[in-house]
């Protein structure tokens, strides 16, 4: 089957797989090649192709006509792969040591090949199997930063920008984001999945209109504001860690919105670590606030530095903007915390406690943090108060 010449969309196998990887010339006709699909994801599938004489191996990434965690009955763009191989490219120019390498794509077939990063860990497993990865929030800051920044109407001409735009146009992924995170948890949705046990604490978050007030305007901050290329997505199972390496993967959600959600995103999901507890309190919360301070000291560097934009050397415009994103963040991660507690797509931090008891504690814990974050958020002036307002939250 000469898959990557006929351009007719089909899911592969692993065998169609090994074709696919020796028709386009990436490995040996004759070699002998392991394959196996090892998507853990709630979207697509996931191939490793290795070539065990050699040491040599790749990634092949197919998106399904489908969300692959619901069925066939959930119909999503195949035009997805097209957006991820995208935004992979261009953070490849700004960080290349923090994103895999893209060694082909091919839209009619929705597939990515891409660099192998099987010797690193996803790093929510690796946080919660008891890693700490010293190098991780200083890399994700400084990928947030330079992302964030290069993408935005600070360094590119509005032109360029609004085509760049254009580009990552992605109303169907959007959507997902914008039921799931910012709509179903606060109503009564059948999207919505938790425990008997937790029907009054939810109950009274839905009746909670001081709540839902500002969830809707966290939700029109990403419905409106296009200001730079986000991940859409950067959630500790979007990352790869080992205690030297960051690699940042799976950006199918990129379009252009507020600065704050892939922040925000990545705070959520660092916060489940200390809402599990872990014993990791400190390590986590220096992990939230060296994001924070490598992402404003690199993305201030960059604005002091390389922007085109003539507002940006006029005195409170920056400290207007980063306050902002700083805000939205805390909001957008409460959004998350609630979310992934009682919504749709759980996480393995919450999920996975052992104990009953102590699993429901912590998703009451997930569900009244992440409403204090929302309500609050305007309350954080600096990122060192929102630490120490975490520092004494009662979990
Ligand atoms: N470049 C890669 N190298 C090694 N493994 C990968 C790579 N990309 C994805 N994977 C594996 O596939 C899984 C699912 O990938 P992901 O991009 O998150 O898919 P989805 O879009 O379905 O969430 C990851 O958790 C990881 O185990
Ligand atoms: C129906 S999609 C649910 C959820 O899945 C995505 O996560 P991932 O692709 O990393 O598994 C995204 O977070 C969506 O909100």
């Amino acid at each position: 089957m000469a898959l990557a010449k006929e351009k007719i969309y089909e899911p592969l196998n692993e065998d169609s797989a090994v074709v696919l990887v020796k028709d386009l010339g990436l490995f040996e006709k004759e070699i002998l090649l392991e394959c196996e699909e090892i998507g853990d994801g709630n979207l697509n599938l996931v191939f490793r192709i290795a070539d065990r004489l050699n040491n040599k191996s790749v990634i092949i990434k197919q998106a399904l006509p489908y969300a692959k965690v619901v069925g066939e009955s959930w119909p999503l763009t195949l035009q997805r792969a097209q957006i991820e191989a995208d935004a992979l490219k261009i953070y490849h120019q700004h960080t290349p040591n923090l994103v895999p390498k893209v060694h082909y794509t091919n839209n009619d077939l929705a597939v990515t090949i891409m660099e192998d990063l099987s010797h690193l860990k996803i790093t929510r497993s690796g946080l919660i199997e008891g890693e700490s990865y010293p190098l991780l929030s200083g890399h994700i800051g400084e990928f947030l930063a330079k992302s964030l920044f290069y993408t935005s109407d600070y360094y590119l001409t509005p032109p360029a920008k609004k085509a760049l735009a254009k580009k990552f146009y992605n109303p169907e992924l959007c959507k997902i984001t914008e039921d799931l995170v910012f709509t179903d948890p606060f109503f009564n949705s059948e999207t919505n999945e938790f425990e008997e046990e937790l029907t009054d604490d939810v109950q009274k978050l839905w009746n909670d209109l001081v709540l839902k007030l500002e969830a809707a305007k966290l939700k029109k901050s990403f419905l409106t504001e296009g200001e730079a290329l986000i991940h859409g997505d950067l959630h500790t199972g979007s990352i790869f860690s080992s205690n030297e390496e960051t690699k940042v993967i799976d950006p199918e959600f990129a379009f252009f919105g507020p600065i704050g959600f892939d922040i925000g995103q990545f705070f959520a999901n660092l916060l489940f670590q200390i809402i599990s507890d872990t014993g990791k309190e400190k390590i986590i919360l220096d992990h939230i606030s060296n994001t924070w301070n490598s992402f404003q000291t690199i993305y201030s560097d960059l604005w002091l530095s390389e922007s085109h934009e003539k507002y940006t050397r006029v005195e409170g415009y920056l400290d207007y903007v980063l306050k902002k994103c700083l805000q939205d963040a805390i909001g957008f991660a409460g959004c998350e915390l609630i979310r992934r507690t009682i919504g749709l797509a759980h996480v393995q931090d919450l999920d996975g406690i052992p104990s009953f008891d102590k699993r429901l504690q912590a998703k009451r814990n997930s569900l009244s943090l992440g409403r204090e974050m929302i309500v609050h958020r305007a309350d954080f002036q600096e990122i060192s108060g929102f630490i120490d307002y975490l520092r004494t939250f009662q979990f």
